[in-house]
């Protein structure tokens, strides 16, 4: 990922991450991709709050649906998909390693990752939640959400966020290893498995997709969530003066 500069998920990058993912999808010689980020030092900053803020509803929702769009592509895909974790992912970067196969993170104490949004004082999505759930099981999730967790790596290993922690110099080499062990194993057998475990997750969205839209843009419009918001991205602004 390459968009300085914290790989925020705005639209535009939300889009070129679909279209990348759909041409390596297309093109059958491909099996596996690594997820990993080119900015120094940070995964992803998450979803891009000036995406969130001071816009129109018809901007948030289309923005919400890409949002969803990234989720269902990536969790859904036949591709061997790991996560390469060399900076810090809080929030919706963390959402997008968690719908990878598995998570090998940098073993820097700067790099945290969760769920952090109560602490924006927003609430994580059902889908959100469920792929959490899914990853370090229903009372760890629990407990992650309600506080707004951010893990630094030996936590996130004891929990389950990722799958291993290795020194900062070793994640990509390890993330290629791990993908040729994954890329042993009979592709349709692996892609069905992965079907089987993932798609009742993803069918709840799919069966509420638009709900989920109107919910996301009927609270993002709200006054108190817009100055929270407002307020988050002005101390992120002024943290450097
Ligand atoms: C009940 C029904 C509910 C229905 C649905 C409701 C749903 C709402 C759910 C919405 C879900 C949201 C999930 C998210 O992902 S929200 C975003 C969360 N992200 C964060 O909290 C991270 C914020 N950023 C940071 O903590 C830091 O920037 C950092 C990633 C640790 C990097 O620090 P540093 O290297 O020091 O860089 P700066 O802080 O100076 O940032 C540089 C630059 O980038 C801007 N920026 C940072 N993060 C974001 C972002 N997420 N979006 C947009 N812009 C960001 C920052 O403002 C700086 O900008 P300037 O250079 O212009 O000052």
């Amino acid at each position: 990922m390459r968009n300085p500069p914290v790989n925020s998920l705005s639209l535009e990058f939300l889009t070129e991450l679909l279209i990348s993912l759909e041409k390596l999808e297309n093109d059958k010689t491909f099996h596996g991709i690594i997820i990993t980020s080119d900015c120094p030092g940070i995964f992803s900053a998450g979803l891009d709050l000036t995406e969130m803020c001071g816009r129109d509803p018809e901007h948030y929702a289309e923005y919400w649906k890409a949002v969803q769009e990234m989720w269902l592509r990536f969790y859904l895909s036949n591709l061997v998909v790991i996560a390469a974790i060399n900076g810090v992912s809080p929030a919706g970067g963390c959402l997008l390693s968690l719908t990878c196969d598995y998570r090998v993170l940098a073993n820097n104490p700067k790099y945290a990752i969760g769920l952090n949004e109560t602490l924006l004082g927003i609430v994580a999505p059902f889908w959100f939640k469920d792929t959490l759930v899914n990853t370090i099981g229903h009372r760890s999730a629990e407990r992650a959400l309600q506080l707004g967790l951010l893990f630094p790596p030996a936590e996130a290993l004891r929990v389950g966020v990722v799958d291993q922690v290795v020194p900062e110099d070793q994640v990509q080499s390890t993330a290629r290893l791990v993908m040729a062990q994954w890329l042993d194993i009979p592709d349709h057998a692996r892609q069905l498995t992965k079907t089987l475990m993932r798609k009742p997750t993803a069918d709840r969205l799919l069966t509420e997709r638009d709900a989920d839209i109107q919910n996301f843009v009927r609270f993002i419009c709200k006054d108190s969530i817009q100055k929270s918001l407002h307020a988050y991205l002005e101390k992120l602004k002024q943290k450097k003066g």
